[in-house]
């Protein structure tokens, strides 16, 4: 890797996986670079979340590495993922917040299975974080009585808990609505400058998403078909990336020349 380039938090190196007969990533290949925030975009179904689950050791692949910190997950015995595990967060669309459990246990809950620390500390670590969330006078309600942004918000809560290194997000803002999505973003952004974890998002919310992204990656026939910024990726020649940004964001012109033309020719 170049000097201007970070250090790769996780490389995926010639991923192949399938179901059954359905061949969902072919050969992809993607260094994710540490501290910063690296954006997967895709049609549905192309094998986005595969890929996150790859990342977390959820799921092996036929062929391949998955490097996290020097270790190969895909080879990973039960004991090193995790300890691996102990350094990611997540958050997924759907949240699973357990319903029996108040909001303060939900977010105390990863200190409390993975940790020995005394009740008096989880306690200050689970205000500040919910604190950092925004969210004040929720520690005694529970999921059901939370809005979706709010849930969201524990969720992120929860996710940040063991001060992680790497922080996934697969579509984060589903179901929210566009004032309820910006909030969690403004709380990513803030978190991820605060803390400096590296980020690793999903999301189908382009071209808001993005303005968070340092790097953007493509997810096409099974493998990664480029990883740029995204004011390359919006400018980008490769067939596939264009098709993609104008499939969701319409046609941009690279030139004054080419805008023109289009209008010549209409
Ligand atoms: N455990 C599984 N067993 C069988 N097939 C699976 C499994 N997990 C994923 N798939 C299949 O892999 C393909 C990719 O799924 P995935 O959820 O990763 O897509 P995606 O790009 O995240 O889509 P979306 O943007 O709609 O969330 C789908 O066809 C899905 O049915």
């Amino acid at each position: 890797m170049s000097k201007e380039q970070p250090a790769a938090a996780i490389e995926l190196v010639g991923i192949e996986k399938r179901f059954g007969r359905q061949t969902v990533l072919r050969d992809v290949n993607l260094s994710v670079a540490s501290g910063k925030t690296t954006v997967i975009v895709g049609a549905s179904g192309e094998g986005k979340s595969v890929i996150i689950k790859h990342m977390l050791g959820l799921v092996r692949p036929e062929r391949g590495e998955v490097r996290v910190f020097g270790s190969n997950l895909a080879k990973a015995r039960k004991k090193e993922l995790n300890r691996i595990r102990m350094e990611f967060g997540v958050l997924f669309q759907n949240v699973a917040l357990f319903d029996s459990m108040s909001v303060f246990d939900n977010v105390a809950l990863p200190l409390r299975e993975r940790t020995k620390l005394s009740e008096t500390v989880i306690r200050a670590k689970v205000r500040e974080k919910l604190d950092l969330m925004d969210l004040v006078d929720a520690d005694d309600k529970f999921p059901a009585q939370l809005s979706g942004g709010m849930k969201k918000r524990v969720g992120l809560a929860r996710a940040l808990m063991l001060d992680p290194k790497v922080v996934f997000f697969d579509e984060p803002t589903t179901g929210l609505d566009v004032s309820r999505s910006n909030e969690i973003y403004r709380l990513f952004h803030k978190t991820q400058r605060q803390l400096g974890y590296t980020a690793v998002i999903v999301s189908h919310d382009v071209p808001k998403i993005f303005k968070l992204a340092d790097y953007v990656a493509l997810l096409a026939d099974g493998k990664i078909q480029g990883v740029m910024s995204p004011e390359s990726f919006q400018l980008s020649d490769h067939p596939l990336i264009r098709r993609y940004v104008e499939e969701t964001m319409g046609p941009i012109y690279s030139s004054a020349k080419e805008e023109a033309a289009l209008y010549e020719s209409a």
